[in-house]
């Protein structure tokens, strides 16, 4: 607390609040906990060139598809895996927005788009991606997202995380 020279309080302007960054991807982090896959949770935040968020989503399976009758599996039968059901967290905040053309936003991703995502992303007119993981940048549909974002001018860039913790008691 500050005080001036009369001993009266002087309120300040809070200095730990959030940056617009770590805002967006604390949703999209929040929204990664509404998956269902035990393996890895992905959740995206769209945002305008104005900061207001216009959807969210996180990977899961399709509407109706029940989770309790979908497969979890990483590997085995493809039919019997994930894979070929489950739809991922930028899809699912895009396809989520209701709200018309989604030209120059940007998406908030907890993990580096698929090259599935990235057509959608780059076919919807978004232009830049800020990501958090990148766990998968060794496999080809990572390169191959990251070689159409090059061609088509979606940038992207690592969020950097200033190890600013929020607590949530729910
Ligand atoms: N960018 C992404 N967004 C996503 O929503 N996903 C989803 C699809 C699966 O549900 C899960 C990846 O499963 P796994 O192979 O790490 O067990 O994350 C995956 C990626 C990676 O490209
Ligand atoms: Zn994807």
């Amino acid at each position: 607390m500050f005080f001036d020279p009369e001993g009266k309080e002087i309120r300040m302007k809070r200095t730990d609040y959030l940056s617009w960054d770590q805002y967006f991807m604390g949703v999209a982090l929040l929204s990664a906990q509404r998956s269902k896959d035990d393996h890895t949770q992905v959740g995206a935040c769209l945002v305008n060139d104005q900061n207001k968020i216009l959807s969210v989503g996180y990977n899961g399976m399709p509407t109706g598809c029940h989770d309790d009758d979908m497969p979890w599996e990483r590997e085995g039968e493809p039919l019997d895996t994930k894979y070929f059901y489950v739809c991922h967290a930028e899809l699912n905040a895009i396809l989520n927005y209701g709200g018309g053309s989604l030209y120059g936003a940007r998406v908030y991703v907890t993990l580096f788009p698929c090259n599935e995502c990235a057509k959608a992303i780059i076919q919807s007119g978004m232009k830049e991606v800020i990501y958090m993981q990148d766990k998968y940048a060794d496999d080809d549909m990572t390169v191959a997202s990251k070689r159409m974002f090059d061609m088509a001018g979606v940038k992207y860039r690592k969020f950097e995380p200033k190890d600013q913790t929020i607590e949530l008691h729910l």
